[in-house]
């Protein structure tokens, strides 16, 4: 076993270049063998092994900067360096992030899991380092995907023009979760597949490599700059980008070859690299879109499990039916229809379907747009990446109170993903916004309810649900909802636990055997319900809220400034997320360890004076 003789990068240097391909199947099993077990980001992971393997050989790690964008796809390197004893506990409680993690090592450059990142945190190290006289290399990976963001495309316009010595790697598989989208990956689909530059490089390579590798790299060279002449149109020409490729990025050789040519090349260089997702594991070259982020599998015996009829299917199959009666309703996604449930909607209504692809600024706009022609749009987006949008929410949709839904997707703690993916901020960012209103519903027959009244209602209005499992609703069922109208669920002749969102089951579990202990379903934040609130103060119960999401600025808040609003002072007690950001781990444990769960709720109780049971 080659890996057994690789603890850190510098262990890649002696290797033979039969021994860096043997080094890249083993790194392969073990990504295997370890995703089998807690499941993670398979596909992309495969697909870049031998660019991580070349990129340690030839760069010197942690001196030299190495940038993973969204950072999935670095298991080969987290293996590389150091962490091969502890890879087996990714993403496990207690166990090593499934991102880089600067934290985590020094040899992880940047701490990601939102796309788009890399290039320009790679031109700010560029130029930290020329301004303090420092020497090393800046390198960028970048996802074809994380490239149809924004901020990687902004980036590129400014490297363009300071032209730092920084190379940038597009790692091209032409897949995001979802086949990949938009103009560039269309430009590049048809450039990598022109006939003649297949040929060329084929050709050329058999033919020169029997004369001198010496003579190829000159030749390579020069062909690779005639094709970037030919191609005056390729973007990064516009850039002021040096381009290089497109290249073979499962050819080790090769691409050792070509980095070790570039490397010290001046001023801005991308490579293009095409690689296929899930390369080496049959079912996740097969199918790279299930095997983007499995759960557990076999490993012998490879197969799809279903995960359990989830919130983002009782949304795809609401805006899926809402669709049929609603012509103007028009659903967008950047670029998560799997994860937002919109599988069957993008294939029953194609017509009025958008995946803008890794930008939730630009798909915010393009809904104020729609939105402004008479359209009925719906944007699909999870609560951690319309972070994305916070100023297009405001800017271009809420000043003007326009008309959008946002089916507000994995709000709350979301576990394997940790701190850059739990969607704990958006009732704070959002409800201080006029204009917006929010939601959270109970069941899935409240989803439509909520769903089908807000398309009626008109204005920002977003509606959050947890990423959770639930009990799937009739087809057909339309119920009606009172907007602005709490639920009382359970009465209570003492107290009321105010439940927001996901944290009801934790208030009906802790209400339970406890006749004095009444619980609400609060499932509007915005508009708050007043009346039921000041009713309640006014009687003299005693309150809790709780809530999925930090405490600062949530449910818990509104209630307050509700109360205060009204000039009453109930003994009220607000459970939320304390101010620290929850890594990744089992969920139950970090809303126990958040104060949140049922546990907490009836200690909170306990503690205002009523007799609970508070062992649960
Ligand atoms: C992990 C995660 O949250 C991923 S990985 C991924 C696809 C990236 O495609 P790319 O081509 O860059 O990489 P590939 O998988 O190797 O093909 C998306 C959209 N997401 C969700 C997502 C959505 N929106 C933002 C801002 N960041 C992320 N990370
Ligand atoms: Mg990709």
């Amino acid at each position: 076993m080659i890996l057994q003789k690789v603890n850190q990068p510098q262990d890649l240097k002696t290797l033979t270049q039969e021994e860096l391909l043997q080094l890249a199947q083993e790194l392969r099993s073990e990504i295997i063998r370890v995703c089998a077990q807690n499941g993670g980001h398979l596909a992309s992971s495969l697909g870049a092994v031998e660019l991580i393997v070349a990129l340690h050989r030839v760069f010197d790690s942690p001196r030299d900067r190495l940038l993973f964008d969204v950072g999935h796809q670095a298991y080969a390197h987290k293996i590389l360096t150091g962490r091969k004893e502890v890879f087996h506990t990714i993403r496990q409680e207690g166990g090593i992030s499934g991102f880089t993690k600067v934290s985590e090592s020094e040899h992880d450059a940047i701490t990601v899991g939102h796309a788009s990142t890399s290039l320009a945190n790679a031109l700010g190290m560029a130029i930290a380092r020329d301004t303090l006289g420092e020497n090393y290399h800046v390198v960028g990976i970048i996802g074809d995907g994380a490239l149809t963001g924004g901020m990687a495309l902004a980036a590129l316009n400014v490297i363009g023009e300071r032209k730092p010595r920084l190379l940038m790697i597009l790692n091209d598989n032409e897949m995001s979760i979802s086949e990949n989208v938009g103009a560039l990956n269309r430009y590049f689909k048809e450039y990598q597949t022109k006939k003649w530059v297949q040929d060329t490089q084929k050709w050329g390579k058999q033919v020169l490599e029997g004369i001198s590798p010496r003579l190829f790299s000159l030749v390579d060279r020069a062909k690779e700059a005639a094709k970037l002449m030919l191609h005056q149109e390729n973007p990064f020409y516009a850039w002021g980008i040096r381009y290089v490729g497109p290249v073979d990025g499962h050819d080790l050789p090769g691409l050792i070859h070509i980095l070790e040519q570039i490397k010290e090349l001046d001023g801005p260089t991308l490579l293009h690299i095409v690689t296929q997702k899930g390369k080496g594991y049959g079912v996740a070259e097969e199918d790279p879109i299930y095997w983007h982020g499995p759960p557990g599998f076999n490993p012998q015996k490879p197969e799809k499990v279903s995960k359990g009829y989830s919130w983002s299917a009782a949304f795809g199959d609401a805006v899926t039916e809402l669709a049929h009666k609603e012509p103007r309703l028009f659903v967008i996604t950047p670029a998560m229809r799997e994860g937002s449930g919109l599988v069957k909607y993008s294939q029953t209504h194609p017509e009025r379907y958008l995946d803008t692809g890794i930008c939730e600024d630009v798909a915010a706009t393009v809904a104020a747009g729609m939105a402004l022609r008479g359209l009925k749009p719906v944007l699909a987006i999870y609560s951690t990446f319309m972070q994305r949008a916070y100023d297009q929410i405001i800017h271009d949709i809420a000043i003007e109170n326009l008309s959008v839904v946002f089916a507000v997707d994995r709000a709350g703690i979301v576990g394997g993903d940790g701190a850059t993916h739990n969607g704990v901020f958006d009732i704070a960012y959002l409800r201080t916004v006029p204009n917006v209103q929010i939601a959270a519903p109970k069941d899935a027959l409240e989803l439509r309810a909520m769903l089908k009244k807000a398309l009626e209602l008109g204005g920002p209005i977003a509606i959050r649900y947890a990423r959770d499992n639930v009990e799937k609703a009739p087809e057909g069922v339309w119920p009606e909802i009172e907007w602005g109208r709490w639920e009382v669920l359970k009465e209570g002749s003492k107290a009321y636990i105010l439940a927001f969102g996901k944290t009801l089951k934790y208030a009906l579990e802790a209400a339970q055997d406890h006749p004095e202990i009444g619980v609400i379903n609060a499932r509007f934040l915005k508009p708050l319900d007043k009346g039921m609130l000041e009713a309640l103060a006014l009687e003299g119960y005693k309150l809790v809220t709780t809530e999925d999401h930090q405490k600062m600025g949530g449910f818990g808040s509104a209630v307050l400034e509700a109360l205060n609003e009204l000039g009453l002072k109930p003994d009220i007690r607000v459970l939320g997320l304390p101010d620290v950001f929850f890594d990744h781990g089992s969920i139950p444990r970090m809303h126990r360890e958040a104060g949140i769960d049922a546990a907490a709720i009836r200690a909170a109780l306990a503690g205002m004076g009523l007799e609970v049971k508070t062992a649960t």
